[in-house]
């Protein structure tokens, strides 16, 4: 029996779509049991679940539902040499063994198809457009940008999906953010999220699942979605969705384990209904016009704190909300800012280009090329990596590592690396890094690490400034 909440409001939207389409049953508090499609499994968040599934002495429910790799805690150096002991390899060898153990297909770090979870799901056609897909992982609305139902999930949830492969969960709130206009030169799509987030505010998905709808999302490449997405999290938001359209399907088309042949015409002629009706009700409507937006930089320690780089380090003082004021004053002491400074006068210590965020090939691109013929500052330290190894590969077939290395860049192996700081990179004390990864939080990329948000574009021109800069004149 379909709930209230079900049968009200927002029915027909793309969301409720995929979610009833799911739903094993309902129970009177409103929650619905779901059948859970795909998981993916990184070495973090795994080990309990493993744990209390094997001290239940639990099986899989479906084994071949479930795929896991090695990416926060995997080095990006010397993957030839045993890693160092430590809290990493542990994880590492661990997941290896839970995967072997309970019959998962694993991916190990050397393996052409390693890479970042949010990273290989699509490339392998795990993530599928109608399906719903779970990782405890809070990025993994990433995968919404296929028309997957994805999201993160606890650890005490991950051991449900293992045994049982359903959740209970209960339904979002529906809103719905439409870009329109055509994003101004050396303006990305990391841009207008980072905007979108300094409007709406950190929480200003909560509660809510987001559709992301209109024209500039319609002409976004599948690389640009997914950067849209990725980040619906730092709003507060676990769920994010992108009605799939040709370009999703040319995208998948062929993908190792998406369906072919006769399957595929039978899914394809599923998934050209994802989309919310015309007449769907949304709780909530958010309408921005992207083309006056400027290069975005963050200046403190949550993804909202962004302006234009054009502009200066805010000043609390300015700030008539109290609680506001002090999470400012906290923010620019961690930061080691002053009011008033211009943001393209900040020094940086650290480049990195990298994570689920801005780590595709279409990233690297189009760093590159803002790199192309140029140096990196001499004080700067500025790495690569590439979100998956299928990246990297591709990068290196068209000769792009050879432009970051001869510009005095680092070029690695793929994983989380500098975006989390659980392997060897990361920030030391007080250092100052430009970076294309998602959070911003005080520690994120090491103790002490002061990190500033930017798109791939801004974080190579950084590099070559040794400051914070305005990419579009380094054109
Ligand atoms: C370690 C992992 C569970 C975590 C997450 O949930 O997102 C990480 O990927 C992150 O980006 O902070
Ligand atoms: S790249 Fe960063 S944000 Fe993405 S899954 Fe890894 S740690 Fe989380």
């Amino acid at each position: 029996m379909q709930t209230e909440l079900a049968m009200g409001q927002g029915a027909g939207t793309l969301y409720d779509k995929i979610w009833d389409s799911h739903v094993v049953r309902s129970y009177a508090d409103g929650t619905d049991l779901l059948y859970i499609d795909r998981h993916l499994v990184q070495e973090v968040s795994s080990p309990q679940a493993f744990a209390g599934l094997q001290a239940r002495g639990l099986p899989l429910r479906r084994p071949d539902a479930h795929l896991a790799v090695a990416d926060h805690a995997v080095p990006t150096l010397h993957r030839d040499r045993p890693l160092r002991e430590g809290l990493a390899a542990r994880q590492v060898a661990r997941l290896q063994q839970n995967a072997r153990h309970f019959g998962i297909p694993y991916i190990p770090m050397h393996d052409r198809r390693h890479g970042i979870v949010h990273v290989i799901g699509p490339e392998l056609g795990f993530t599928l457009p109608g399906a719903t897909l779970v990782c405890g992982d809070s990025h993994t609305c990433t995968h919404g940008a296929f028309g997957a139902l994805a999201f993160g999930i606890g650890a005490s949830e991950c051991e449900s999906v293992f045994a049982t492969q359903t959740l209970r969960q209960r339904r979002q709130k529906r809103m719905r953010i439409r870009l329109t206009g055509s994003l101004p030169r050396g303006v990305t799509v990391k841009d207008v999220v980072l905007a979108l987030i300094a409007r709406i505010g950190i929480a200003g998905g909560a509660g809510h699942t987001i559709e992301y709808a209109g024209p500039a999302v319609e002409a976004l490449s599948m690389e640009g979605r997914m950067t849209l997405c990725n980040m619906a999290i730092e709003a507060g938001s676990r769920v994010a969705l992108i009605a799939p359209d040709e370009r999703t399907l040319d995208w998948l088309r062929g993908r190792p384990l998406a369906p072919q042949g006769d399957r595929w015409a039978a899914a394809v002629a599923d998934w050209r209904r994802l989309r919310s009706d015309p007449d769907a009700a949304f709780d909530r409507e958010v309408d921005m016009d992207i083309s006056d937006l400027a290069p975005q930089v963050s200046w403190g320690t949550t993804p909202e704190d962004c302006a234009p780089v054009t502009g200066h380090v805010p000043d609390p003082a300015a700030v008539s909300d109290p609680v506001r004021r002090r999470r400012m004053e906290q923010s620019l002491a961690y930061m080691g800012l002053v009011p008033g400074t211009p943001l393209r006068d900040i020094r940086i210590d650290r480049v990195f280009i990298g994570s689920c965020t801005n780590a595709r090939l279409e990233d690297l691109r189009r760093a590159a090329q803002v790199v192309r013929g140029r140096r990196a500052a001499p004080h700067v330290r500025a790495i690569v990596v590439p979100g998956s190894a299928a990246v990297r590969l591709a990068a290196e077939a068209e000769g792009i590592d050879h432009v970051f290395r001869e510009a005095g860049f680092e070029w690695r192996d793929s994983g989380c690396s500098m975006c989390v700081a659980m392997n060897d990179d990361r920030l030391a004390e007080g250092e100052r890094c430009a970076s294309t990864s998602n959070r911003n939080f005080e520690g994120r990329q090491g103790k002490g690490g002061r990190t500033h948000l930017m798109s791939p574009e801004m974080a190579a021109a950084a590099a070559l400034a040794g400051r914070l800069t305005d990419v579009r004149d380094w054109a």
